[in-house]
């Protein structure tokens, strides 16, 4: 549909609007840039698996069929065969792709990423992909957001509460695999969790980061987790005997080191009050592994996470109810007060709560414990599909559109701007520009293409080769230091 004679197209990728975005109170409204590397790796790796590796009389015999049996006949099927048999010629995708780097923050409204075709004859792909691009990028973008607000969130109390942040790379586990829309999804999303946190049981999150973001130094630690029982195991060893389920697997499987245990199949309050002191001496006998670490993990399950971590002020007075997991354990364990104050519980024993969490109980959680007295990393929280997967593309409004175009030799710059809209649809327009000023990218919009080639957006990819690679703890580097000057 694009005239014949258009020899380029210049699009971009931006967030357009936080207004559905669900962060902290304070939230500034950026969004966090990460995926754009992994994106276009698989991208790239798809086309050459799906079309260029695929013998050309085969690969355009199946396009013709696929087009021939989706299209109606109004469509030229034999003109869009010429295309792709030349760009079957060509051998790869004559693309320039520029982004922002990964792990940066970036306002609304701001490219994260442009894309220009490399070769005149092939203006038609650069919004050709935009469907893929923008498929494969939107949900890690929006869920990096969101573990960012988790991480500032839990930051923030740390240091209030306990004085440090040391714990809170572990402080929120990837619960989400079960609930996401497959492994490509789950995978790829998760390396959203992994770019603010250490703790996943998302384990092929910890593959993409580790293919597509690789360290120099092989003992590098994308992400982590530990071992941790399923309903299914507390089950299979009977209620009558389940304590015995508990102490097995305290003393005899897991003697040292960390282990968590789901433990509200029949009675979560039973466990951390009567359990616990039976087994106390045998809790506090284990020893820590190569973790530096012995702690048995409590993990509650269902209910209401704020009441069942931090207490039910409707609950029974003296009740353990009343009282809420955190202080159950204290009063069989005890802890230590802190210099801020608050208590630590006794390191042989923990809480990870992980039933449907969002950042807006989270906070509620910490903010029971704290005015309860109790540091805020007494809890993990296991961070799952509930925040990870309850999320669309328009929670950051990401889009694609093309700016620029080179139609019968003459630049022409493109925008939509509709009437019908409030202006949150109103693209930029031309070539694009985007300069770190004072810590905040800024856009400067129809700029010369001598410009355009400046700035922060960054050629990562262009025709078949990628010429800058993050490593993935350059991508942390900069979450940290967003997270510092926030
Ligand atoms: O809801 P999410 O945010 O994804 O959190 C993860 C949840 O998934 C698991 O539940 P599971 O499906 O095993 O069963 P359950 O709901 O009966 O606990 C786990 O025990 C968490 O409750």
């Amino acid at each position: 549909m694009i005239p014949e004679g258009a020899s380029l197209i210049y699009t971009n990728f931006t967030a357009r609007t936080a207004r559905l975005f669900h962060g902290l109170p304070d939230y500034d409204g950026k969004a966090v840039v990460l995926g754009v590397q992994r994106a276009v790796d698989d991208i790239v790796e798809m086309w050459r698996r799906t079309f260029f590796s695929v013998n050309k009389s085969v690969a355009l015999k199946l396009l013709r069929r696929r087009l021939e049996r989706s299209l109606p006949d109004n469509c030229d099927v034999d003109g869009l065969i010429v295309e792709f048999a030349d760009l079957h010629d060509l051998g790869y995708l004559p693309l320039r792709i520029k982004a922002l780097p990964e792990g940066r923050r970036v306002g609304m409204k701001v490219p994260f990423m442009t894309i220009v075709n490399t070769d005149p004859r092939f203006a038609f792909l650069t919004n050709y992909l935009e469907t893929i691009f923008s498929d494969e990028l939107w949900k890690t973008i929006v869920n990096a957001t969101t573990a960012f607000e988790y991480r500032r969130l839990l930051d923030s109390a740390a240091m209030r509460t306990a004085g440090s942040t040391a714990a809170v790379s572990y402080q929120a586990h990837d619960f989400s695999m079960r609930g996401m829309s497959g492994v490509h999804d789950a995978a790829n999303t998760g390396i959203a969790h992994l770019a603010c946190f250490l703790g996943t049981d998302t384990i092929p999150a910890i593959d993409v980061v580790e293919k597509h973001y690789p360290e120099h130094d092989d003992s590098y630690q994308y992400g982590c987790s530990v071992p941790a029982t399923e309903h299914l195991v507390m089950c299979l060893g009977g209620r009558e005997t389940e304590i015995d389920t508990f102490r097995d697997l305290i003393v005899k499987k897991f003697p040292t080191g960390i282990v968590s245990i789901v433990s509200d199949t029949w009675d979560f309050f039973r466990v951390v009050t009567e359990f616990v002191t039976r087994l106390k001496t045998e809790i506090l006998a284990r020893r820590p592994d190569s973790s530096g670490q012995a702690k048995v993990v409590f993990r509650p399950d269902s209910g209401d996470p704020v009441k069942i971590i931090c207490g039910d002020p409707e609950a029974p007075m003296g009740s353990p109810e009343r009282k809420g997991a955190v202080e159950c354990l204290y009063e069989v364990f005890g802890g230590e007060r802190l210099e801020t104050g608050y208590i630590l519980l006794h390191p042989a024993i923990g809480v990870i709560y992980g039933d449907s969490i969002t950042l807006a109980r989270a906070s509620a959680i910490v903010a029971g414990l704290e005015a309860k007295g109790f540091a805020s990393t007494n809890v993990v929280f296991g961070v799952g599909s509930f925040t990870y997967q309850y999320v669309t593309r328009d929670s950051l409004s990401i889009t694609s559109k093309g700016t620029y175009a080179v139609v019968d030799g003459s630049p022409t710059n493109l925008f939509k701007n509709p009437a019908t809209d409030d202006g949150t649809k109103k693209s930029a327009t031309g070539l694009l520009r985007v300069d770190e000023v004072s810590g905040e990218y800024v856009l400067r919009e129809g700029v010369t293409p001598g410009d355009e080639e400046g700035g922060a957006l960054q050629t990562i990819f262009e025709d078949n080769v990628f010429l800058r690679r993050q490593t993935w703890s350059a991508v942390r580097a900069n979450i940290e230091a967003e997270l510092a000057s926030y």
